[in-house]
């Protein structure tokens, strides 16, 4: 993770530099036009154009360091300062020579140009390096250059260092320090030698990251303006001029121009395992999901088999209550509930029971046998739930009726009293009579009534209801009797 970060964070700084640079490029002198050529006010000057950040031309427009010292100078003398565009340093030092152009504002003192140009105090100072690619040792400076092909800028003044000091360097010259970058970064070259500040511009704008800093590359350099001979007198002007440029304008130059960034190459060795770690995690989670997804459409299909099978079981469930509760054939309470409800022997006769006033009347079809005889059982099982039909129909609501077995059924009345029984036992009697029944087939019942005495238990009752059926049955049945 440093890795990336710092990948990032070279990536942000090279941004940064970018957005610097361009920002500066506005920031060029803003020379006056030439009003009299010969007014000692206007001095006409060439620049290296490219050599920044000291100074460059970008679209006709003097820029870099010398530009903001020539912006100040223009405030503490009073001079007026016209740019001569020219397209390369030699073009410049050769108009300097013929004249044409009077001043340069940035540039090293060497014998060779104290011939045409007299130089002004030290403004400026920055160290050369030797530049080389990353896979090559440090180099320390120019005693360890070897046989390697060192390339420097023509008409610098390094040509004519090295060439007093150390003759048996192999060199080969540029056009500028940015081709000569570029010469060894394409391996045409072993070593570059340059100003630190300007080398580090270049590498940055080009995204050179294959190189580095080899070492260090004689002496610094100690920057000065120069005049051509002829304009000798500018120079204790500008000398003065210099001398007013306070520190802190100093310091506000090199902080504009100064941001030598170390740019990392991206280390590959690094960077393709932690993409390749990072592409085999984001598989993972791919499948893992796409595994999770399956496994949730397998589990949501098997919630909705077990939520239907826990309503097939609700459903049996209650079909089981209603089926131990009920007679399967006329859905009527049958003979367990009943004695559950009723003739449970273990349960003593309640004070609520007596309340009640309870009523039992047990019927039981006249006859039935003949009918099952005559027209067969299935027939005789209708006219056994078309009974129980009337049966339920007849009561109140509160009253229980349940089928006690073959064709006898029960019906247990509350609140009520034996008139009240009778009456029933009538009206269900009267049902019967209209009643049509399968076949036509006529259907009377018997009837044995009896009240819940006070104390008596309901099995007593039932005897005693049972007891009174029989008297019904005896007295020539399709009666009702009571006990
Ligand atoms: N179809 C049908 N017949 C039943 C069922 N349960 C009992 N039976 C018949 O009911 C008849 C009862 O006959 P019996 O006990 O002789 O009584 P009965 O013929 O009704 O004569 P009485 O009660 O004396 O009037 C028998 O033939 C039983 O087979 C049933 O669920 N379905």
């Amino acid at each position: 993770m440093p890795e990336i970060s710092s990948v990032l964070l070279v990536m942000l700084l090279i941004l940064i530099n970018l957005f610097n640079t361009k920002h500066a490029s506005a920031s060029v002198i803003e020379v006056q036009p030439l009003i009299d050529s010969q007014s000692r006010n206007i001095v006409r000057y060439c620049v290296d154009p490219d050599w920044l950040p000291y100074e460059a031309i970008v679209d006709g427009r003097h820029t870099g360091v010398s530009s903001d010292y020539l912006a100040l100078l223009t405030k503490y003398t009073g001079l007026t300062f016209m740019l001569v565009p020219t397209t390369s340093w030699r073009q410049s030092l050769e108009l300097l020579k013929q004249g044409r152009c009077e001043l340069t504002p940035i540039l090293n003192q060497t014998p060779k140009r104290d011939q045409y140009l007299y130089f002004s105090e030290v403004f400026f100072k920055s160290p050369n390096v030797l530049v080389s690619l990353k896979s090559q040792p440090f180099l320390q400076g120019f005693e360890n250059i070897g046989d390697r092909l060192l390339a420097i800028p023509k008409d610098y003044r390094l040509v004519e260092y090295i060439q007093q000091y150390y003759p048996n360097i192999n060199t080969i010259l540029t056009n500028s320090e940015r081709q000569g970058l570029e010469k060894v970064a394409n391996g045409e070259a072993d070593v570059f030698v340059g100003s630190m500040f300007s080398v580090n511009a270049y590498i940055q704008q080009q995204g050179l990251t294959s190189l580095k800093i080899a070492g260090w590359g004689g002496p610094e350099d100690e920057l000065r303006m120069g005049v051509i001979h002829a304009k000798q007198d500018l120079l204790p002007q500008i000398n003065a001029g210099l001398a007013k440029i306070t520190q802190a304008d100093h310091i506000a130059i090199y902080k504009k121009w100064h941001n030598i960034t170390v740019i990392e190459d991206i280390d590959y060795s690094l960077v393709i395992p932690v993409l390749t770690a990072l592409g085999t995690f984001i598989l993972f989670l791919l499948y893992r999901t796409i595994s999770i997804g399956k496994y949730n459409v397998h589990l949501e299909a098997n919630n909705k088999q077990l939520q239907q099978l826990q309503l097939q079981l609700e459903q049996k469930n209650s079909d089981l209550d209603f089926l131990a509760q009920h007679d399967p054939l006329t859905k009527l309470y049958n003979r367990q509930y009943f004695n559950q409800t009723f003739l449970d022997t273990r349960q003593a006769p309640t004070e609520q029971n007596h309340h009640n006033n309870i009523g039992l009347i047990i019927i039981d079809i006249d006859f039935f046998k003949a009918i099952n005889d005559k027209h067969g059982h299935a027939i005789g099982d209708k006219i056994l739930v078309q009974v129980a039909q009337v049966l339920q129909t007849s009561v109140r609501e509160r009253d229980v009726v349940a089928r006690w077995g073959g064709e006898e059924f029960v019906i247990v009345c509350q609140h009520v009293q034996l008139i009240n029984a009778q009456e029933l036992c009538q009206r269900i009697t009267d049902e019967l009579t209209h009643f049509h029944f399968y076949n036509d087939i006529k259907v009377t019942c018997s009837y044995g009534i009896a009240l819940l005495g006070e104390g008596e238990p309901i099995e007593a009752c039932f005897e005693r209801a049972d007891a009174a059926l029989f008297k019904a049955k005896q007295s020539g049945r399709n009666q009702y009797c009571s006990a």
